[in-house]
């Protein structure tokens, strides 16, 4: 569950697309009633994106003046005029991103000392069905509940970014089949809305596009294991081959903020995914017309967009894992893109990765490629665009390997382990020859640490890095967002510059590093397992 405070003043509540609870969304209201919020906002039955929150915090004011200026707690134990007064306000989230570290550290302390919350709980039910405002006066003065339709407000900005009037040419040649599959999640919602509506794609075009509850029983994450009927009608299952699969297909996470881009039977990673979509923005996205401010990618993230940025001249940043790191940068006018290998693309045009974006980026860069050809051969598809790519800019063979719910003191001895052969570049060198003589020298070994260059904190311990001369990489480490035991995510890269080796096979390009990386950590003997959970 989000939700988004300003103490006196408003808050946003949001069913964060993973959580979304009717139930919890009541509650929160009845605290927020409790504890001197005088507004509440909620997306019509909760159905609010992360990337909406993000925005409706960035851009929305009420009808009364008051700012959606968001954080994201409810000050249990509230205390007029006591210490914790100024808890709401000191701890905002003025930008709609996610908290960085230092807030979420003091959020934690603060928790320690609540002692009792406040509710309102003769408060009614409010309807959150139906748009409209609803007003209530209590002892403390009034409170208002407005339920909204949050699609107006992401629609609106997203109006501001791309050309809609070219994607909706795309859209209407016969040739360009376009498909969307929100796994039931709440991009379901912002996907008829935008795709179907504002830029006429077919209603067949959407897939599991009803959000639910239960995301009907499925994963609602977006890759190549859980879409899994996407991955079939893009012709990407080879046990369930298609007849003429669409042109384009894309899948968005339960809270739309991450994405997955299919071409015809082709997987594009993320990695490279935010690579293509900096190289093409100045050109086919207006937003970026008079140039990009900067790029950056989070570390395990593969060095394709470094390459753009080195060609372009561009700002380039390496930050360590998590979007906050992100907001920082483009807080400062330092970055206007970013992306991580996690599925996340996103934009300076709000502080969280944004899934449908990521699409329209996608939609707007074939429609620029094919804006004199919509009525010729054939279209320029997701698959030469990617081989253009490759062609000037070379290709990063990319995998991650998770290893789910390990033993955390089995993953932690293996972290420890791979620090200390660190120390010695020679006996790296020594054992990775024993392994495989067809793999280049490692040149550096660090475990990665990030000095934010805006506000100066310094974040250690980030993944441990071991950096080829030919331009590949290993990189481990421990998942943040693992909920049971540690998962351990290994990340293997490889770098090819030859044209005439891009389109190798990918597991089978990267077969000699997969060695090195499992025998140089002795995985097997650390985990006690003999395969990753998940393969990406
Ligand atoms: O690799 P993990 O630590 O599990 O994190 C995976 C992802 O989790 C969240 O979605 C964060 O917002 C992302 O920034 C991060 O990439």
């Amino acid at each position: 569950m989000n939700s988004s405070q300003s103490a006196g003043a408003t808050l946003v509540v949001s069913g964060d697309g993973r959580y979304f609870s009717k139930d919890a969304i009541q509650i929160i209201v009845k605290m927020a009633a409790a504890n001197g919020v005088r507004r509440v906002w909620i997306g019509q039955d909760g159905l609010l994106s992360t990337p909406a929150v993000s925005c409706v915090i960035r851009e929305r004011v009420g009808a009364d003046g008051s700012k959606a200026t968001g954080a994201f707690i409810l000050t249990a134990s509230h205390n007029p005029g006591g210490p914790n007064e100024d808890f709401g306000i000191k701890y905002n989230m003025e930008n709609g991103g996610p908290a960085p570290e230092a807030i979420t550290d003091k959020i934690y302390e603060h928790t320690k000392s609540i002692k009792e919350y406040l509710i309102a709980e003769d408060l009614p039910d409010v309807d959150i069905a139906t748009i409209g405002v609803t007003s209530f006066s209590g002892p403390e003065g009034s409170f208002d509940v407005e339920v909204f339709d949050s699609t107006v407000d992401y629609i609106r900005l997203m109006k501001t970014i791309f050309d809609f009037t070219s994607i909706q040419k795309l859209l209407a040649s016969p040739k360009f089949i376009f498909c969307y599959d929100a796994l039931h999640g709440v991009a379901g919602i912002y996907a008829r809305r935008i795709f179907v509506e504002e830029l006429g794609a077919k209603e067949s075009s959407l897939l599991n596009c009803m959000p639910k509850e239960d995301f009907g029983g499925g994963h609602p994450d977006p890759n190549l294991t859980y879409a899994k009927e996407l991955v079939i009608r893009m012709g990407l299952d080879k046990s369930k081959p298609q007849d003429d699969p669409p042109e384009f297909g894309a899948a968005a996470d339960g809270d739309a903020d991450r994405n997955m881009i299919l071409g015809k039977r082709f997987f594009v990673t993320p990695s490279d995914s935010v690579a293509i979509i900096a190289a093409n923005a100045v050109q086919a996205i207006p937003y970026f017309s008079s140039g990009l401010k900067g790029v950056a990618r989070s570390m395990p993230t593969s060095a394709a967009l470094d390459v753009v940025a080195k060609n372009l001249n561009l700002n380039f940043f390496e930050v360590p894992t998590g979007w906050k790191f992100f907001g920082n940068l483009m807080d400062a006018g330092l970055c206007s893109i970013c992306g991580e290998e996690s599925f996340g693309t996103g934009s300076d045009h709000i502080r969280e990765k944004d899934g449908i974006w990521a699409v329209l980026a996608w939609l707007s860069i074939l429609a620029c490629k094919n804006k004199d050809n919509l009525n010729g051969e054939n279209l320029v598809t997701v698959e030469d665009i990617v081989g253009q790519h490759w062609a000037t800019y070379g290709r990063h063979f990319y995998t991650r390997y998770d290893y789910e719910n390990v033993d955390a003191s089995g993953a932690k001895e293996l972290m420890g382990y791979l620090v200390k052969l660190q120390s010695s570049l020679a006996e790296i060198n020594k054992i990775i020859k024993g392994i495989r003589s067809d793999v280049s020298d490692v040149v550096h070994a660090d475990e990665f640490e990030y000095k934010d260059p805006v506000d100066g904190s310094i974040s250690k311990h980030q993944g441990i890095r071991y950096l080829f001369a030919d331009g590949s990489r290993l990189v481990f480490r421990l998942s943040g967002t693992g909920s049971e035991g540690a998962t351990i995510r290994l990340y293997i890269e490889q770098y090819e510059k030859d044209s005439s080796k891009t389109a190798r096979d990918s597991q089978e390009a990267l077969a000699p590093l997969v060695e090195v990386a499992l025998k140089l950590s002795n995985m097997q003997e650390f985990t006690g397992r003999s395969a990753p959970t998940v393969i990406t």
